[in-house]
């Protein structure tokens, strides 16, 4: 599609309305809930949300009611295999990118980097790889994923501790992919900007920031969420490969091989010198993704659009946000809950 002819979409307005007994609530946020599913949600500790009027508490992490209801279903329905490849994130930390890296490299026989009919070049990558609570398990569909072809590739934003068990007992892989939190705050806010309701103003920096340093973000605490899977990785690296945003941009081919060695489909030293390794690294980039139509006027996930999911892809950016004291905070909350872990960030680019 030419780009003049990309329509813009229209954004959904929720409606607010006061109910007595739980305050001010989207109405949107109850469309299509069980009432099991109210019910519970009205019982969990709530914040005000980023973009919807409240999140909610729910098994440890900050979430909406149709995440939630979607990550009951999930838990209860979904049945993992020994070959699937789950990828899991918090939002805004290479989620996107690591679909891409890793479609490509599972299907690099049936489709080459050059093919023209390669899907990436028409499918965003949360197309490829569907993720549980927003696509495969929302609206409360319980889909039948037994004639998926092998390996299964799926995406989640899933704390480890919530995923349903049979992925942690099965020997299917778990690649997580993690970004310095500086980064990533800056990402969440400048989406959570683009994709609010049209009948919102913005959601300032201070006070996004101010929930971010307590944990209240979606998904979060985001250092709850990096632990689980870090902990993980350090005690089963066979099961959990744990990659770095930071550390894959500076050196995209590296971490390439490494994640085809973890999914048990090497590099042969003939794709490496046909330099199959750089080519799904460019098929792959930021730049390459970003300028494709599909990216810029597609939508992937329901009311949102992708063109919102290819911002910068730097290391680095924050710097450009947030204030002296800012950073004295967040480095504070980082030293504070993350120190004794191990687990340290390259902030710069
Ligand atoms: N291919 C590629 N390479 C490197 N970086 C990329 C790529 N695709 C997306 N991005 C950047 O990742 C940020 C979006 O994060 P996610 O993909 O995790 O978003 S989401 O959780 O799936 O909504 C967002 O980061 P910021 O630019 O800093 O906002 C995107 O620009």
């Amino acid at each position: 599609m030419p780009l003049s002819t990309c329509t813009t979409t229209s954004m959904v307005i929720p409606h607010f309305t006061k109910n007595p007994k739980i305050g001010v609530v989207g109405k949107e946020e109850e469309e299509n809930l069980s009432n099991e599913c109210k019910g519970l949600i009205h019982s969990l500790p709530k914040e005000k949300g980023w973009r919807t009027p409240f999140i909610y508490l729910f098994q440890g992490f900050w979430c909406q009611p149709k995440e939630i209801q979607a990550i009951i279903s999930f838990q209860k329905h979904f049945q993992a295999r020994d070959s699937d490849v789950i990828l899991a994130t918090i939002p805004k930390s290479g989620t996107t990118w690591i679909k891409a890296l890793t479609f490509a490299i599972m299907n690099r026989k049936r489709f080459t980097t050059s093919s023209k009919n390669h899907p990436l070049l028409t499918s965003n990558p949360h197309d490829l790889v569907p993720f549980f609570e927003y696509k495969l398990y929302a609206n409360n569909q319980i889909p039948d994923l037994s004639n998926l072809p092998k390996p299964r590739l799926f995406g989640t934003h899933v704390p480890f501790a919530s995923l349903q068990e049979s992925i942690k007992s099965s020997s299917c892989r778990i690649i997580y992919v993690c970004r310095n939190p500086f980064d990533t705050f800056i990402s969440s806010w400048h989406y959570i900007n683009k994709v609010r309701p049209e009948s919102l103003p913005p959601f300032p920096l201070e006070e996004a920031f101010n929930l971010y340093c307590k944990g209240v973000v979606g998904f979060g605490p985001f250092w709850e969420h990096m632990l689980g899977y870090w902990k993980e990785s350090t005690e089963r690296p066979e099961k959990v490969l744990f990659m770095k945003y930071e550390d894959m941009k500076e050196d995209t081919v590296s971490h390439l091989k490494m994640l085809a060695n973890f999914l048990g489909v090497p590099f042969s030293i003939e794709e490496e010198e046909e330099g199959m390794i750089k080519d799904i690294a460019k098929l792959c980039s930021f730049e390459n993704l970003k300028d494709l139509e599909v990216n810029k006027c597609g939508k992937s996930i329901k009311n949102f659009e992708n063109k919102h999911l290819f911002r910068k892809g730097a290391v680095g950016d924050w710097v450009n946000y947030l204030s002296p004291s800012m950073v004295e905070q967040l480095s504070k909350v980082i030293e504070e809950k993350l120190g004794d872990s191990g687990l340290k960030f390259n902030v710069f680019s």
